[in-house]
């Protein structure tokens, strides 16, 4: 009755709704040992970047757990200064061979730029020849979202956007809703500072959870996908044990007013720049 461990995507496409974030994981060893610890662990979706420099470790640490490539889902994403129809079909090349796969299961455009829908173009058509399960955008606000949808011949089936207790969109989570977009949060988790949060102490002790672990909950019970990130075992552990517990309403209620609206990380618009 707990169970809540796929989002369907707007294609059918089924998305674990927990995955292990990668930025700022060391290429090598650190990336290599934190995949493979994870996916032993149950995980079953990786996210990285382009950006994150770990592609070619990602890689390696699915191939070294020996869990096979079609039950991982991995996602990557085209970075700034790639966008564009054919710098984005190069990019995406590039991304594979350092990934060691054939084929992705999600590609994001990281951050909107003006040139977006030119990005699009050649993600409909990476989309369309089967190299990749899905398609999505991350940092998108509604007015981005808009101006994609317009020219698109796909709907975005993802938006990766920052989602915490401190920031919740809602605005933004109602227009995905009813244009069938998944959200999926980046920094679940606050880069750890949600153990900082006013009301968490006590939610902790109530249902016998950490509050990384009340956070997370809170997250899928809302339908977001999250990608805590974490290189330290107890934690990817720890972040993994979400499953069998579930938040009432109230205390839903209770974390979700912790909103404010300010963010951690940058504002989409400040990176719109090519
Ligand atoms: N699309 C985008 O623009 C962006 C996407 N992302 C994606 O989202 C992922 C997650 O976001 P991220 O910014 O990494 O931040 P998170 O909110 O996931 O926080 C990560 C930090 O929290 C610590 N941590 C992990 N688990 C726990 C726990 N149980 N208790 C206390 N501390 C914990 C980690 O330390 P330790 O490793 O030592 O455990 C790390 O310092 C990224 O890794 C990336 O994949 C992130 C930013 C932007
Ligand atoms: O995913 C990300 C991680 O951090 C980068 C900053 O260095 C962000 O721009 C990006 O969105």
């Amino acid at each position: 009755m707990y169970e809540q461990k796929y989002a369907t995507l707007n294609n059918g496409v089924k998305l674990p709704m927990l995955g292990l974030g990668t930025f700022k994981m060391e290429s090598g060893k650190q990336t290599v040992e934190a995949v493979k610890f994870a996916l032993q662990t149950g995980y079953r979706h990786i996210d990285t970047a382009m950006i994150y420099q770990n592609e070619e470790s990602v890689g390696q640490g699915i191939l070294e757990s020996e869990i096979r490539r079609e039950d991982v889902f991995i996602t990557s994403k085209v970075w700034n200064d790639q966008q564009g129809y054919e710098s984005t079909l190069k990019a995406f090349e590039e991304s594979l061979k350092r990934l060691s796969t054939e084929y992705l299961d999600l590609y994001l455009i990281h951050w909107p730029q003006k040139i977006s829908c030119e990005t699009w173009k050649a993600l409909e058509e990476l989309y369309e020849k089967g190299k990749v399960r899905a398609i999505g955008v991350s940092n998108f606000k509604i007015k981005h979202l808009e101006q994609l949808i317009q020219s698109a011949k796909i709907v975005p089936m993802i938006n990766q956007v920052e989602f915490h207790p401190q920031l919740v969109q809602e605005d933004l989570m109602d227009y995905c809703s009813k244009h069938k977009i998944q959200v999926e949060a980046w920094s679940p988790l606050m880069h750890g500072k949600v153990i900082e949060l006013p009301i968490s102490q006590k939610l902790s002790e109530k249902y016998h959870k950490s509050i990384a672990q009340i956070v997370l909950r809170w997250e899928i019970q809302m339908g977001v996908v999250t990608i805590p990130k974490s290189v330290n075992e107890a934690r990817i552990k720890e972040n993994f044990d979400i499953f069998q517990f579930k938040l009432s309403d109230d205390d839903m209620k209770k974390i979700s007013d912790l909103n404010t609206g300010v963010r951690i990380g940058p504002d989409p618009d400040w990176m719109y720049m090519f």
